[in-house]
């Protein structure tokens, strides 16, 4: 029976867990939920889940969930950053599902290493803050991570049974988000209910802005590079609009290898957490005869600049990949306020990017300086736009 710890059980991610879980009661056991502000969700599950202990963003969201769960209750209420690395470290949990959104994760991803739990990582800011320490730190604590985003899940698949060395390189398929087919000219004008609607997944809100600006795919060529061992040469963007294959490995020989199903994330993250099981999720295959063709093509790099931030970024390597992620979260954040535009999303991540001075070689603590760097510079244009 696993003993499950999942930071991030009101979002998205988090209750695709939940409804994974919920299907197998004999192999998961809650034990510890995280969430920030949703305590109406989170007070449904605690009910529903009965973990030991959970956590909350602050102090307020603590008494305020307080007031929603029965005085019986004897479920522990923690919050706070304390709070978030104690639910990813507990003795009382051997698995954790990092699912908590944007650089928050980080801390915690590395406490749950530290504590030598098995790893399910969703929260993809975590590798391109700090991809080389967390990977460092994963093998010098003989920690798996188990790739939750569907496109490292389908390389991690299509790499099983194959020797690292015979990789040759991976396609990143990208649905292209809801904007594919829009004309640059009209960017200005986009609103974040039209880049909400992502045409083929349903997620949280940051990640949605994050398809449509393909920062999301920025963001998933680092996190590749730092989970599969990869030169960033070895990785290209593949748009695939059907959101069927996940992504691909070319190996030596010249055979690709394909995973493909459904746009539906219990897949992955059930296989994150029950590996090397595969569980019946009650999921459909394709419909492949009524699937009228899959196809790709490639990425427009020059609509789309974020392809091109991340390979900057890896170049430059060091502290530049986490001002580039804290610069779009910022921007995002702006963008979702309806304080700046779409387009001013890549002119902030751009200008931030170049304007930091990068540091080689960083330790967490130079990490997290150059995130709260990137977050006053690029909030300071979003207030001057
Ligand atoms: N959604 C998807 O299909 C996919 C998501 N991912 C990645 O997984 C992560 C989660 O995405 P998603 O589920 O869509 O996001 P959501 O916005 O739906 O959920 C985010 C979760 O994190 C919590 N949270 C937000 N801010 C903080 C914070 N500062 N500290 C602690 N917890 C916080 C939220 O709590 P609350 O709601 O209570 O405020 C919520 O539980 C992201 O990193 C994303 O890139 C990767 C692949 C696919
Ligand atoms: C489900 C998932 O893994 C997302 O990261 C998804 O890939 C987003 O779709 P885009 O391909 O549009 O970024
Ligand atoms: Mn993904």
């Amino acid at each position: 029976m696993r003993q499950l710890s999942i930071l991030g059980s009101t979002g998205s991610i988090g209750q695709s867990a939940l409804a994974v879980v919920a299907r197998y009661p004999h192999r998961f056991n809650v034990r510890i939920l995280a969430a920030a502000n949703n305590v109406t969700l989170l007070a449904r599950q605690i009910e529903m889940f009965a973990p030991d202990m959970v956590a909350v963003i602050n102090r307020e969201k603590a008494r305020e969930l307080k007031s929603l769960i029965p005085d019986t209750s004897s479920v522990d209420v923690l919050w706070g950053e304390k709070g978030y690395l104690v639910a990813a470290s507990h003795d009382m949990v051997d698995t954790v599902l990092l699912a908590m959104v944007g650089a928050a994760g980080l801390m915690p991803a590395l406490a749950a290493i530290d504590a030598q739990k098995k790893v399910a990582l969703a929260n993809k800011e975590t590798l391109v803050m700090a991809g080389e320490i967390v990977m460092a730190r994963a093998a010098e604590k003989q920690v798996t991570v188990y790739p939750v985003d569907s496109e490292h899940s389908a390389i991690f698949q299509c790499l099983e049974g194959n020797r690292q060395r015979d990789l040759r390189k991976i396609f990143l398929t990208a649905s292209g988000g809801p904007f594919r087919l829009i004309p640059r000219e009209r960017f200005s004008s986009l609103t974040p209910k039209d880049a909400l609607s992502h045409p083929t997944w349903d997620m949280g809100a940051k990640i949605s802005i994050d398809s449509a600006t393909l920062m999301n795919k920025a963001l998933e060529i680092i996190e590749a590079v730092h989970l599969f061992k990869l030169m960033p040469d070895q990785v290209e963007v593949v748009v695939h609009p059907q959101s069927i294959v996940h992504s691909m490995v070319g190996f030596s020989d010249g055979t690709v290898m394909a995973q493909m199903g459904l746009p539906d994330m219990k897949a992955a993250i059930s296989y994150a957490l029950s590996w090397p099981e595969r569980l019946d999720l009650g999921l459909d295959f394709p419909d492949f005869p009524d699937l009228a063709g899959l196809f790709f093509e490639a990425p427009d790099r020059e609509k789309f600049p974020s392809i091109d931030f991340a390979f900057k970024a890896l170049e430059a390597g060091g502290t530049l990949p986490g001002v580039m992620n804290a610069a779009n979260e910022v921007a995002v954040d702006g963008f979702l306020n309806h304080a700046i535009g779409f387009l001013d999303i890549f002119h902030i991540i751009e200008t931030t990017m170049s304007a930091h001075k990068v540091i080689p070689s960083p330790g967490v603590a130079d990490i997290v300086a150059a995130d709260g760097w990137a977050r006053e510079r690029a909030g300071a244009m979003v207030e001057t736009i």
